[in-house]
């Protein structure tokens, strides 16, 4: 995999990144440039929203969107992405794939506010309140999880995955399909097959083996971070907030 796996829309090949080297980009943004992950999951969440309205997605019926969500950096933006489109008075439901109580850091910081908006949230633990079957009828948000997948999707997380590839409806996953290895591309077990992925600050290397369109989201990262850790950024955005990528 090299910086030409994939280019903008004028052919211009656009920098590809390991799930190790966006580790390390995310650390160095926040300890070196004080970048903090709340900032940047704000970029990722409304990037995301963005994603799901374009395209007239949720004018394809009155049934609710559904986010699914992990509790890690990925699930936090796809809680900021639920935010953005309650705020646009589109019907939105939250699926956690654990209990509430077993959310933690920047990503219960989002639940909290989406509790005070009154966003209904259900989680698969909780078991009574939620039909993984009827809650998936409508555009599905994939925010399960992100680069920080280790292994194949184990329970719950699991669980949602194949409902949701089960679905006929719209799915659009956040930075990579969940289950998908986010450098190789690889899936060993349940894997998200979307139809759109809106991946950040740069596109994963594994995204290559992936179907759907993709769109690149900033997380206004600053070329410095780049250059720190010495990897070949470029500057995608030009002077835009998001670009559609392809697989060259
Ligand atoms: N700069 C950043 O760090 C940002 C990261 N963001 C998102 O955060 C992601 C990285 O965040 P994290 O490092 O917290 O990791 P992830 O959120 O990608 O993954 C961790 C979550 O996945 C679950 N998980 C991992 N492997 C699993 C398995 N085999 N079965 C079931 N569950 C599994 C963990 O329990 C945890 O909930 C990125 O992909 C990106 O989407 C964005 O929110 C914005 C900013
Ligand atoms: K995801």
């Amino acid at each position: 995999m090299n910086s030409s796996t994939f280019v903008d829309q004028d052919g211009r090949p656009v920098t590809a990144v390991t799930a190790e080297e966006m580790r390390a980009i995310d650390r160095v943004a926040v300890e070196k440039i004080g970048l903090d992950l709340p900032r940047m999951m704000e970029h990722a969440g409304r990037g995301l929203a963005d994603a799901v309205l374009r395209d007239g997605l949720t004018g394809q019926s009155d049934l609710p969107v559904t986010v699914l969500a992990g509790n890690g950096g990925n699930g936090g933006g796809g809680l900021a992405c639920a935010r953005h489109l309650a705020n646009r008075s589109l019907p939105v439901e939250v699926v956690l794939d654990r209990a509430r109580t077993e959310v933690d850091g920047v990503t219960a910081e989002q639940l909290r506010i989406l509790e005070a908006m009154e966003v209904p949230i259900k989680s698969v633990d909780s078991g009574a309140d939620l039909d993984i079957d009827t809650a998936l009828e409508g555009v599905v948000v994939d925010a399960l999880i992100g680069y920080g997948l280790t292994g194949a999707p184990r329970g719950a997380a699991a669980e949602l995955i194949e409902a949701a590839n089960d679905k006929p409806g719209t799915v659009v996953s956040l930075d990579v399909p969940s289950g998908v290895n986010a450098t190789t591309g690889e899936a060993s077990g349940a894997a998200i097959a979307p139809d759109l992925t809106a991946t950040l600050a740069l596109p994963k290397t594994g995204l290559a083996a992936v179907g759907g369109d993709l769109l690149l989201f900033d997380l206004s990262i600053p070329p410095a971070v780049y250059d720190r850790l010495d990897i070949d950024g470029g500057r995608p955005f030009g002077d835009k907030f998001e670009i559609p990528v392809s697989r060259a």
